[in-house]
């Protein structure tokens, strides 16, 4: 094992940079730097953020992640998410510090039946995803040995805003709701993402790609029925209301979403057990 003391997080306002500070091991002294602090855009400014704080390790959380925004704001998206990645992979490597960037199950077309593993060929649907992949590519293209890519999928938590809360706010204002029920991956508690992105933060040597998820598989519809049922066992909701669930073709978005993006987690599971999404989901609820 590496004995990693200090770690820079880019993307402090996001819920995953949250959820990171809140799961961090107490021997871990880490910095969260948001756009004020450091610029992305600029290799200068990243080497000027990891000299500054000392770091021995790097965590891009930084991403533009709104999915059917993204498919008009391709410039945007691209410029966060491949160039910024890329930016963040080779200051990495000029410091030598080690780097875990975060990508998405959005790289996946969702046209195979069966999870998808670290080497299956990713090929996206939407600008995000697209931009997620150029991202990895660039990260690849340094070339550094220490650095790898963590792929996850659907993530919430307590922090910024995600389906759980999304659900929780339209189940006590509408008198019912759709959700799709053709589209299926795990959701994922950030702070479990978390905890195993420290444990891999302190593996001696890193492969290039891990999957990480809650473990088992839900559809959107299956995820709001359990929120919904939780949440009302738990009294964060006082009245239930009809869900129904409907085709992705039935739910009008801009951007279109894989149908299948489970991501296989064998060999993350070496690292940390998963637990079940729906015992995570429970321990979220709680502290909304
Ligand atoms: N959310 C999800 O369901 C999933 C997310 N992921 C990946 O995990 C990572 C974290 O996601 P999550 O925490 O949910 O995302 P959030 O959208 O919550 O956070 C992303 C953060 O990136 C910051 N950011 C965006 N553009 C820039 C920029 N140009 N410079 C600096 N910071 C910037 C945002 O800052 P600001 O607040 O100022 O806009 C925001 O704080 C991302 O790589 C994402 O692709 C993977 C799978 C699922
Ligand atoms: C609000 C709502 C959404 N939906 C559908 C739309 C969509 O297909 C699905 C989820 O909606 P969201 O907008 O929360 O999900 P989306 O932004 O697609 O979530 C994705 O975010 C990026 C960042 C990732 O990396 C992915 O892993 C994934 O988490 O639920 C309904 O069916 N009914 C509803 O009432």
């Amino acid at each position: 094992m590496k004995s990693i003391s200090r770690a820079l997080i880019i993307g402090k306002h996001g819920q995953l940079a949250q959820a990171l500070i809140a799961s961090k091991p107490n021997k871990i002294i880490a910095t969260a730097m948001g756009r004020d602090d450091v610029d992305i855009g600029s290799l200068e400014s990243i080497i000027a953020a990891i000299k500054q704080t000392r770091a021995e390790l790097i965590i891009n959380t930084a991403a533009y992640t709104q999915v059917d925004m993204a498919e008009s704001q391709r410039d945007q998206a691209f410029s966060v998410n491949r160039d910024g990645a890329g930016n963040i992979a080779l200051a990495a490597k000029r410091t030598q510090t080690r780097l875990i960037h975060l990508s998405t199950d959005y790289v996946f077309n969702g046209k195979q039946n069966k999870a998808y593993c670290v080497d299956d060929e990713p090929s996206a649907l939407n600008v995000y995803g697209a931009s997620k992949l150029a991202g990895e590519q660039a990260v690849i293209a340094t070339k550094y040995e220490e650095v790898c890519i963590v792929r996850s999928s659907w993530l919430y938590s307590q922090f910024g805003t995600n389906f759980v809360k999304t659900m929780l706010r339209l189940m006590t204002q509408q008198p019912k709701l759709s959700v799709i029920d053709d589209q299926t991956s795990c959701p994922t508690s950030a702070s479990e993402l978390g905890q195993f992105i420290w444990s891999l933060s302190q593996q001696e040597t890193l492969a290039p790609i891990y999957h990480w998820s809650d473990a088992g598989k839900a559809s959107w519809y299956e995820f709001a029925l359990a929120i919904q049922d939780m949440a009302l066992n738990l009294g964060k909701l006082d009245t239930r209301i009809p869900i129904e669930p409907i085709s992705s073709s039935q739910f009008s978005s801009a951007a279109s979403r894989p149908l299948f993006s489970l991501l296989d987690i064998t060999a993350s599971r070496q690292i940390m057990t998963a637990k079940p999404w729906r015992e995570n989901l429970t321990s979220v609820l709680q502290q909304l």
